[in-house]
Parts: structure tokens; sequence; C-alpha cells
């Protein structure tokens, strides 16, 4: 199998301490053998003077390495120049490694797409190897290594590996009817078909956790106007990121702070002050920022309601109804303005209440150790990830399950063949391969049927 020769610069752009291009493909060796002073032995690295292979200039004395194919991470033959990381060396390597013959810069993700190609990482490793690059916190990088250590992989083989196994059964009954086989879909079939959905099911029944952890958990800030909302957000973030001031409806779009709580990613969002108004008899931007706000807010994992404590007797019906509908916390703000105890109004004794101000400092770091609390106990994964990270995965098990459904809906061995067939195709779209040789195989190696 031949390829073209691919090169990237692997590390960050610009200047660095060492920054590494990989070379990938069937003339990778080209480069130590026109371009270096010597040969490396397979993975070990070698200090080598670096040459154009055009007019010898030297490029720079660096480290190379040579992983020969189908040992590297790609597959393919490798080499990897560990340079100098300043903009003349790498631009002046890359220059060159173009002028050699059959060689192209390599597209986005394309070294890790000739490893799938290659069958070194399959579907879910790869996207566990991408989530790990653009992991932020602690909680994702744990996630993203056991997805790139194939433990969602694994999982799905194992189900698909029982679906095989039953499809083998059912193909002998069609194939054999003859033989010993019971008439029908045998009950044992029939059972496994109902096991394993229970298992998929299971593993689809997870709040989304993986999804979450992912992507973000999604905190939306949200009450009345002037009630302290982007103040707010600026002390979380410990900038300032929003604009605050004391005309009401100051906030109009939506403001996302990124922030780490116990190592989880949190999304947290400043809103659009609520309150009532007519669409066409007052500012229509303040009227689109605010159904912004709500939808927003409904779409949020969780809700944090400000309050301002000289208001909070006359609450706004919309933060309520927002709060009503999803995890929420209560902030009342500004109480730095009464010393004296307020009492909690009626409409808000059901919810978790804090007394801060975002100007003194004061119940800042106890509502944000109910915040961390919140998140550890919705998003802590107590070691039974279902390792579903993406929606592809759950949008896969969904159909899977549903033609394990039809298939004990038929009475049909031919008709329940074809829906566990259908069932073993979706998962197999989970971890990129699918084929139906190895079928074949398992009914030779559990039947002996050639003998
Ligand atoms: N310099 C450098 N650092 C790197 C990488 C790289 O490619 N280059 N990686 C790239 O992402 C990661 C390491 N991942 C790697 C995965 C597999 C192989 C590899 O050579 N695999 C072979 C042999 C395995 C062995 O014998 O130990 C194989 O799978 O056959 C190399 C790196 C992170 N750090
Ligand atoms: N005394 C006092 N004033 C505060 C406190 N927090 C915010 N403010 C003031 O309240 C006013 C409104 O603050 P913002 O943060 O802009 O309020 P908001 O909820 O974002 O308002 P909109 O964006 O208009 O919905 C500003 O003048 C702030 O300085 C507080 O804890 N104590
Ligand atoms: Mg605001």
């Amino acid at each position: 199998m031949t390829s073209e020769t691919i090169f990237a610069l692997s590390t960050a752009p610009g200047q660095a301490g060492v920054a590494v291009i990989r070379i990938s493909g069937s003339k990778a060796r080209v480069v130590l053998q026109e371009m270096s002073s010597s040969f490396p032995e397979p993975r070990v690295a070698a200090l080598v003077k670096l040459f154009d292979p055009k007019d010898k200039a030297e490029l720079d004395r660096c480290l190379a390495l040579w992983f020969p194919g189908p040992g590297s991470f790609t597959g393919e033959d490798v080499v990897e120049l560990h340079l100098h990381g300043g903009r003349a060396v790498v631009d002046g390597t890359i220059e060159a490694l173009a002028k050699l013959f059959d060689f192209r810069p390599a597209e986005a993700g394309e070294f890790t797409r000739r490893a799938f190609d290659n069958d070194k990482l399959d579907l879910t490793e790869v996207e566990g190897l991408s989530d790990l690059i653009a992991a932020e916190t602690e909680a994702q990088r744990k996630q993203a290594i056991r997805q790139m250590d194939g433990e969602l992989s694994k999982l799905v083989e194992a189900w698909r590996d029982r679906l095989v196994r039953m499809l083998a059964y059912m193909e002998a009954e069609i194939d054999f009817p003859d033989e010993e086989l019971e008439e029908g879909i045998s009950d044992q079939v029939k059972h496994n078909i109902e096991q394993l959905k229970a298992d998929i099911k299971h593993h689809l029944d997870d709040s989304h956790r993986g999804e979450r952890l992912r992507n973000g958990i999604k905190i939306a800030i949200v009450g009345p106007p002037n009630a302290g909302k982007s103040s707010l957000l600026n002390v979380l973030a410990r900038r300032e990121v929003a604009i605050v001031s004391d005309v009401a409806g100051t906030t109009r779009d939506i403001i996302e702070v990124h922030l780490d709580l116990s190592g989880y990613p949190v999304i947290v969002s400043d809103t659009a002050g609520l309150r009532e108004i007519e669409e066409n008899t007052t500012d229509g931007i303040e009227f689109e920022g605010i159904r912004r706000a709500k939808l927003h807010a409904e779409s949020a994992d969780l809700c944090l309601a400000i309050f301002d404590i000289e208001d909070s007797d006359n609450l706004d019906q919309e933060t309520l109804r927002l709060l009503n509908s999803a995890n929420s916390f209560v902030a009342i703000n500004k109480c730095d303005k009464r010393e004296e105890d307020q009492p909690i109004p009626e409409s808000l004794s059901g919810f978790d209440i804090s007394k801060i101000s975002t100007k003194s400092g004061e119940g800042i770091d106890s509502l944000l150790e109910k915040l961390n609390t919140w998140v550890v106990a919705n998003m802590g994964l107590s070691g039974s990830s279902s390792g579903i990270t993406r929606q592809r995965h759950r949008l896969a098990l969904q159909e899977c399950l549903d033609s394990l459904g039809r298939s004990l809906e038929t009475d049909l061995p031919e008709l329940c063949a074809e829906d566990l067939r259908l069932a073993t195709r979706y998962l197999g779209r989970i971890t990129g391969k699918v084929d139906v040789e190895e079928l074949l195989d398992v009914i030779f190696r559990d039947f002996c049927i050639g003998k």
C-alpha cells in the first residue's frame, strides 16, 4: 500500500522551546535519507543535523525519530523532527519538506484518519483522542482517556458480539430447520434479546452525563433587571466580562464564561433581565433579549435566580416560573444595603436561598460552595459511567434498541434475523466497523457446519 506522504507541525504554532513536525507515509524515510546527517535506530531519538534537500543549507540541529510502520501511531512509516521552536526553523523545514517528491501538507486530523484506516484506533477511540486534546478540566480529561483507551469500544463490541452470536443461531435455524433445533424463534434467543435490550437501556438512562461533561454544564443566571446578574457573573469570572450599570435592561445578549468547578467544566451565562413588556410598545432589542434569556434558561442544567433584596417582596413572575421548571438556586443580592434580617418571601420558600452581595463579597464563597456541591452531585461519574459522550452514540443505541424491539414482534426467524442484523449494524456504526465476514466466522466456530 502506498499513500501520499503527509507532513505537519504537530505542536502549536508560534515561537516555542521545541516544535515537533510529524511526517507519515510510504516515503517518510526519504526525509532521513536526504535531509539528515544520520539515520536513527527505530524508536530511538538521535541528534542529527538537518539540511535542505536542494541546497544542503543547514536548517537545524534537531532530534529525529524513526517509527517504521506498521508499528507506529498511523500504522505507516513515521518520522518525527523535534526542532528548535523558532519560526524560521519551522518554516524553513516545512518548505524543505514540501520540495520532496510526493510530499504534501497534512489536512486537519489526517494523521488520526490514517490511524483509523489502518485499524490502529476505532471511531470511539478517535473521538476519545479528540476529546483529550480538547479537555479543559480534570473530569473531562479522565472521561476522554477512558474513551481513548477503548472503554466504550469494548462495551459496544461486547454487545455486538452477543448479537452476532444470536444471529448465528438464527441463521442455523433458518438454513438447517431439520436439525435438532426448535421451530420458530427459540425462547433462549428471545430471552437473550430482552437481556441485551435491558443492558443497552440501562446505559442510555444516564441523564446525559457523558455528553454534559464533554460539552460543559450550563448554569444560567436569571432574574429581573438590575438585580445584579452581570455583577455576579463578573465576580464569578474574576474579570469585567459584562457591562454593569444602574440602567434597568443593560444586558441584552447572552454572555458566557467558562469556569472549572471541582474539575468539571461549567459554562455560566448572564442573561437579559426579565420583565413583562409588550412586543411593539417597547424597545424591540430588549424584547429580543428577554426572549433569548428565557429560551436559554430553559435549556440550562441549572438556573441561578437573582433578586434585589429591596425588591424581594415584588418577585418577578417570569423568573419564578423558570425557577420552578428547572434545577435552581436563588440568591438575594445587595444584602449590603439592608442590615436587619429580611424575611424570606413566601413564593421562595421551597428554594435553596443564599444571601449575597456582589459589592461586599458577602455570601459569594458559600454560593460557590453550593454550586460546586451541586455540580459534583450531578456530574460525579461515581465509577459507573455509561461512556456515552456524544449524541451520535445515543442515536445509534436508540436505533439499535428499536430494531431489537421489532425483532421480538415477529415469529418468523427470517424477519427476526433481519432486525437483529440491523441492530448489529447500528452498533457497528458506533465503533466504525461494519462487516459481515465475522458472522460467518462465528457460524463455523460454534456450529462446525463444515464438518
Ligand atoms: N512525539 C510524539 N509525542 C506524542 C505522540 C506522537 O505521535 N509523537 N502521540 C500521538 O498522538 C501521543 C502518543 N501516542 C502514540 C501512540 C502510539 C504510538 C505508536 O508508535 N504505536 C505503535 C507501537 C506501540 C508500541 O510498540 O509501544 C503501534 O500502535 O503499533 C506512538 C505514540 C502523545 N505524544
Ligand atoms: N449595593 C449594591 N449594589 C449592587 C450589588 N450588585 C450590583 N449592584 C448594582 O446594581 C446595579 C445593577 O447591576 P447589574 O449587575 O448591571 O444588574 P443586572 O441584573 O445585570 O441588570 P440588567 O442587565 O439590566 O438586567 C448596578 O448599579 C450595580 O452596581 C450589590 O451587591 N450591592
Ligand atoms: Mg446585566
